[in-house]
């Protein structure tokens, strides 16, 4: 079951059904031969030259007190590699030393993230998948705790699609900057997996009373809030269930939310139009590190110190319940389905 490779090799050698064996065997040649000249050789991350990282899967750059770490994958949609995690969290402990006031992700190119990269599932050591999964939870529960315990204010610059665990990791951050263009994506469900990044906690909470009180929850749709259908049909529901239902519909049910629709539930702060996005957020985010330095790191502190502890123990239950999701038949089906897409197994 999880030897991906021969699955996926059987399933497609019964699809051919009666194909000859030479013209099976001529397809298979051209596809071998057309896989190997796109092949994207991997781009190691290179030496940073005067504060920047150029040309990497990462590109980390420091100026104007602002420390910004970039997604530089646009061919993957900025998929997150392993070496990626590893690199960010290198990146986010250098940036909670150096002299920066802001800590910046963003992506290069039409995307955000389009999450973790789903080619990590291939390469199962000889210690067999239960071995991958055990480094793997300890590396997304390192890579997340990297988040919670970050010391300086963190801005998400979305100027495109985020899927998956660029989404999760949202709710620790304390700006959400996106592009009107942007979307917001969990297919989890999907998938057959479960949220990380401290989303199972985060998401109920966020999405939680301030949005009712805009929403009017029973007061006629379009009356000044971002009244949705769905809040309408729970008139009546206490707001623990209003909350939960509206997390569990991009968790659990995967429903993709524009970035007015993001906006509205509390996961993006403020929402731009893409042709002035990189403008506005820019000249904002400079101005904020005119503040002074350590008033700006004592009130985030006194803000996200009480809920720290919390965090870590929900990150730790989240990788635990990944770490049996990713050896599941629905996980590894999934994962099957979506790099045969393009003859990538
Ligand atoms: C046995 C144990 C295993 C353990 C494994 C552990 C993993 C590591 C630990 C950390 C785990 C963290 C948990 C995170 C979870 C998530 O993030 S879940 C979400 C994962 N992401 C996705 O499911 C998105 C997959 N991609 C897509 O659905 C589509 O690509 C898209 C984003 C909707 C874009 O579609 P489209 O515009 O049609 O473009 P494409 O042609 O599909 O994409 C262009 C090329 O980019 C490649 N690509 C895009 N996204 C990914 C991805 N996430 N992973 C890998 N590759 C991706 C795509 O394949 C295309 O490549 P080429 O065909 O070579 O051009």
């Amino acid at each position: 079951m999880m030897d991906l490779v021969n699955k996926a090799k059987w399933d497609a050698w019964s699809a051919l059904g009666s194909l000859p064996k030479e013209t099976a065997r001529e397809n298979y040649v051209d596809l071998v031969s057309s896989l190997s000249a796109a092949s994207e050789p991997p781009s190691p991350a290179k030496p940073a030259a005067d504060g920047e990282q150029a040309g990497g899967d990462l590109v980390v750059t420091s100026e104007n007190h602002i420390t910004t770490i970039t997604f530089n994958r646009p061919a993957k949609k900025n998929a997150i590699t392993t070496q990626m995690y590893q690199d960010i969290m290198l990146a986010l402990q250098a940036a909670s030393k150096d002299d920066s006031v802001l800590t910046v992700l963003t992506g290069n190119g039409e995307y955000y993230c389009s999450g973790n990269d789903l080619t990590n599932f291939t390469d199962i050591p000889p210690e067999g998948p239960e071995e991958k999964a055990r480094t793997n939870a300890i590396l997304l529960r390192e890579f997340v705790d990297c988040f919670i315990d970050f010391p300086k204010p963190l801005v998400a610059v979305v100027n495109g699609p985020a899927v998956g665990i660029s989404v999760t990791l949202l709710g620790l951050f304390d700006l959400v900057y996106a592009s009107d263009r942007a979307t917001f994506h969990t297919p989890f469900g999907p998938l057959g997996l479960s949220p990380e990044g401290c989303s199972s906690y985060t998401f109920p909470k966020m999405m939680g009373p301030s949005k009712l009180s805009r929403t009017k929850v029973g007061s006629r749709a379009g009356e000044g809030g971002c009244q949705s259908q769905a809040t309408v049909s729970l008139q009546g529901r206490g707001l623990g269930q209003l909350v939960f239902l509206k997390a569990a519909e991009m968790l659990i049910f995967g429903r993709k939310l524009t970035a007015q629709e993001a906006c509205a539930q509390g996961l993006v702060t403020e929402v731009f139009p893409d042709s002035t996005f990189q403008k506005e957020v820019w000249t904002r985010l400079r101005a904020y590190t005119k503040l002074p330095p350590n008033a700006v790191r004592t009130s985030r502190e006194v803000m996200r110190s009480k809920g720290r502890e919390r965090l870590h123990a929900v990150n730790a239950e989240e990788c635990g319940a990944l770490q049996q999701r990713w050896l599941s038949e629905e996980c590894t089906s999934a994962v099957v389905r979506f790099l045969s897409r393009r003859g990538k197994l």
